[in-house]
């Protein structure tokens, strides 16, 4: 036990803090535990130095509880199916111009840079409605900071990964105060039509039970937060799926083939639908499959907010917690030679309950699971329809920062497929 971080050098003693009371919960057993003990012994948690960075200090709620409890009041108006099902032609649309401009003029392409550049095109569309290319590299730049400085050591010296992700943070608040601004103006001169589904105008008119709508602060650290939650593990399962394709030709061929039957279903310039995506069962298992080897959130935090006795060992209040998905998604235990790409693993009712936790479980569990399915499925369809291609580079080593990233980016040889 660390003693809490002390006046004078709180960064160093969160940090020291952190790791040194540290629990990492493995196994079925472990990843059980901790989702059913939430709001028991537990509740989540992230580094505050981190947040205090990145987002506006002055909005935040008093605990990261109560932050994801209004985060997860407005989200089902944003994630509802009514809403998920009008967000499958638009990401369709998406998808196909994307491809276009960046893939096929091109005979090698790098997949996660360009993945990245899909999702977060996207995201600024479904968020924000915004839609001009140079206003989404706008934020993407510093965006891009962001993310590569979230898990850095929180130290604040130019040249350093946190001190780049802060001043990305500061590009990123500006920027959105102003659209906020702006959406807000727009809505009350009854202009803001176009962008009546977006997430945006979804939280400027949510109020809680005692009618309190949130400030505009307040919006703008809940968008960064769900943009930082769903941009790099929806872009690094994109990048998996397209890596292990190119590994596994039959898988290939067998995801080709499940869409082309969906293709052909279809006039020539309709767009997919939410009934296309729930034939994509093949392809689903194998997006699981990607997931399963290579899962974009290792885990996640939380805090003790009891003492409390797992497996003989005593975790004291205020120490925190990990959970692990690769405790459990590599272990022959659970998953028979787990090594394998084998996406029959999910066929019928699939792994056992608590083994497979790329979207964790329990009250927590990722809100944005269905969207980040029908982002990867919608994906699929268009590149295995449009492309054929192979791994530029077939040894290429994966790093962690905290999602697996292909050291080159995944570099691709492309081949456009004759139908
Ligand atoms: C393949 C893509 C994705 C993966 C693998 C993933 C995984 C996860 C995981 C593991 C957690 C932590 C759960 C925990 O604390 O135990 C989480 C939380 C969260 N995710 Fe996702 N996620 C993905 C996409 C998305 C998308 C697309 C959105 C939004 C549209 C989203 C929104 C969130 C939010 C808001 C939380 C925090 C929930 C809370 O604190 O209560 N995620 N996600």
């Amino acid at each position: 036990k660390f003693p809490p971080g002390k006046k004078g050098w709180p960064i160093i003693g969160e940090t020291l803090e952190f790791v040194m009371n540290l629990a990492v919960f493995c196994g079925a057993q472990g990843n059980k535990f901790l989702f059913s003990k939430e709001n028991k012994y537990v509740t989540s948690w992230w580094p505050r130095s981190m947040k205090k960075a990145l987002l506006f200090p002055e909005a935040l709620g008093n605990s990261s509880k109560e932050e994801s409890t209004i985060m997860r009041s407005f989200l089902p108006e944003f994630l509802k199916p009514e809403a998920l099902q009008y967000y499958v032609p638009i990401m369709d649309s998406m998808a196909k111009e994307h491809l276009e401009l960046d893939w096929s003029p091109y005979n090698k392409v790098k997949v996660f840079p360009l993945s990245k550049k899909y999702t977060f095109a996207l995201a600024c569309r479904l968020f924000m409605s915004i839609k001009d290319p140079n206003h989404v590299t706008r934020f993407a730049d510093p965006f891009a900071l962001v993310t590569a400085g979230l898990m850095s050591v929180p130290i604040n010296f130019p040249g350093t990964a946190f001190n780049s992700a802060i001043k990305g943070g500061k590009i990123i608040r500006h920027e959105l105060l102003s659209i906020i601004k702006q959406r807000k103006k727009e809505l009350s001169e009854n202009k803001g039509s176009s962008a009546a589904h977006d997430l945006l105008t979804r939280m400027l008119l949510a109020s809680d039970e005692n009618g309190r709508v949130m400030n505009e602060k307040e919006i703008a650290n809940k968008i960064i937060g769900l943009l930082i939650a769903s941009h790099d593990t929806t872009s690094t399962a994109i990048t998996f799926v397209v890596n292990y394709l190119a590994e596994f030709p039959q898988v290939y061929h067998d995801v080709l083939k499940e869409q082309k039957e969906i293709a052909k279903s279809k006039g020539p310039k309709d767009l997919l639908n939410w009934d296309d995506i729930q034939k994509m069962k093949y392809s689903w298992n194998v997006a699981c499959e990607a997931m399963r080897l290579s899962p974009p959130a290792q885990g996640a935090f939380r805090e003790a907010t009891v003492d409390f006795t797992y497996a003989g060992f005593k975790i004291p209040k205020g120490w925190k917690t990990y959970w692990t998905a690769h405790s459990t998604h590599k272990n022959p235990k659970y998953f028979q030679d787990p090594e394998k790409f084998d996406p029959s693993r999910f066929d019928g009712n699939g792994p056992t309950p608590y083994t497979f936790v790329p979207f964790g479980g329990g009250p927590r569990m990722c809100p944005g699971k269905e969207y980040a399915r029908l982002e990867i499925l919608v994906f699929m369809h268009n590149v295995v329809t449009k492309f054929k291609w192979e791994k530029a580079n077939p040894n290429e080593q994966i790093t962690y920062n905290p999602s697996p990233i292909p050291v080159n980016g995944l570099p691709v040889n492309l081949e456009i497929r004759k139908f």
